[in-house]
């Protein structure tokens, strides 16, 4: 069996007295998709950002590509080839789309996204393809600012993905999302990624996204791995049903 793209091991987060999370090691192999599934406080997103480098863990490691690259920060995880995308939109409200995806492109690349010199011709014909990949072409020039939340979502995975990272991490992609648009954000988000082949995480409370989109769940609980595996194995789990997705909402 080949190595995993990705491992954690025995990762830890602490806050004062709070345990965020706890022991999580987890293999992801390379074009895997994966579901992260917890209520709130679960630990989700605390993980999201120690993998992105954007919290540093209090113990354990991360691996990817057979690199530790656990302790790097945000841009560095990034020229590593993790991005990821966040919970609340992250874009430059004063900037437009064109510039915000070349932002996140020079950051992912040589981190340097202030110099002009940066702009290169290469590199606004990759941030246009992977705008037009994304269907954002028509508002290139548009002030990111002047967005409507769910386009300002699918901005910034459009930046999380530009420059074709390896692993590509989604803080609730659907949130924020009318129940009618949810399908078709992750549709627009997660084949654009697809064929780029990277491997996909995505932390998502909709159950029907999850069977839809996900081939791997992992729920978490109380801050570590309640289950993890085949996405109808998780979803039907006792312990899942019990703690995570309450019967109601299965
Ligand atoms: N910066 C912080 N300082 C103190 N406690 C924190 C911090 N960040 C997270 N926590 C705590 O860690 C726990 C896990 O939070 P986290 O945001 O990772 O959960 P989550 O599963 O992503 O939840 P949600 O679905 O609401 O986004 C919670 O108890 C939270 O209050």
């Amino acid at each position: 069996m080949s190595a995993p793209l990705f491992r954690t091991i025995g990762l830890e987060k602490t806050f004062g007295g709070v345990v965020a999370a706890k022991d999580i090691s987890i293999d992801v192999m390379s074009g895997e998709r994966i579901a992260i599934i917890g209520s709130n406080g679960a630990g989700k997103t605390t993980f999201v950002n120690m993998v992105t480098g954007y919290l540093t863990p209090s113990a354990g490691q991360i691996l990817f590509d057979g690199h530790d690259i656990t302790g790097l920060d945000p841009r560095q995880t990034a020229q590593a080839g993790i991005r990821r995308s966040f919970q609340i939109a992250q874009v430059f409200a004063e900037m437009t789309v064109l510039e915000n995806m070349l932002i996140a492109l020079i950051a992912g690349q040589d981190g340097r996204p202030s110099a002009r010199a940066a702009i290169t011709p290469e590199r606004i014909d990759i941030a246009r393809s992977a705008l037009d990949r994304f269907g954002l072409s028509v508002i290139a020039d548009t002030p990111a600012g002047t967005l409507p939340q769910g386009t300002r979502k699918q901005l910034d995975i459009a930046m999380a993905a530009v420059g074709d990272p390896r692993l590509v991490l989604l803080d609730e992609p659907t949130s924020g999302v009318s129940a009618d648009e949810k399908m078709a954000m992750m549709d627009t988000a997660i084949a654009p990624l697809d064929a780029s082949g990277a491997t996909i995480l995505f932390i998502e409370h909709d159950m029907d996204v999850v069977r839809r989109y996900a081939d791997r769940v992992i729920a978490f609980y109380e801050g570590t791995v309640l289950a993890d595996g085949n996405v109808a194995v998780v979803l039907e789990d006792e312990k899942v049903r019990k703690y995570v997705i309450g019967d109601s909402h299965a």
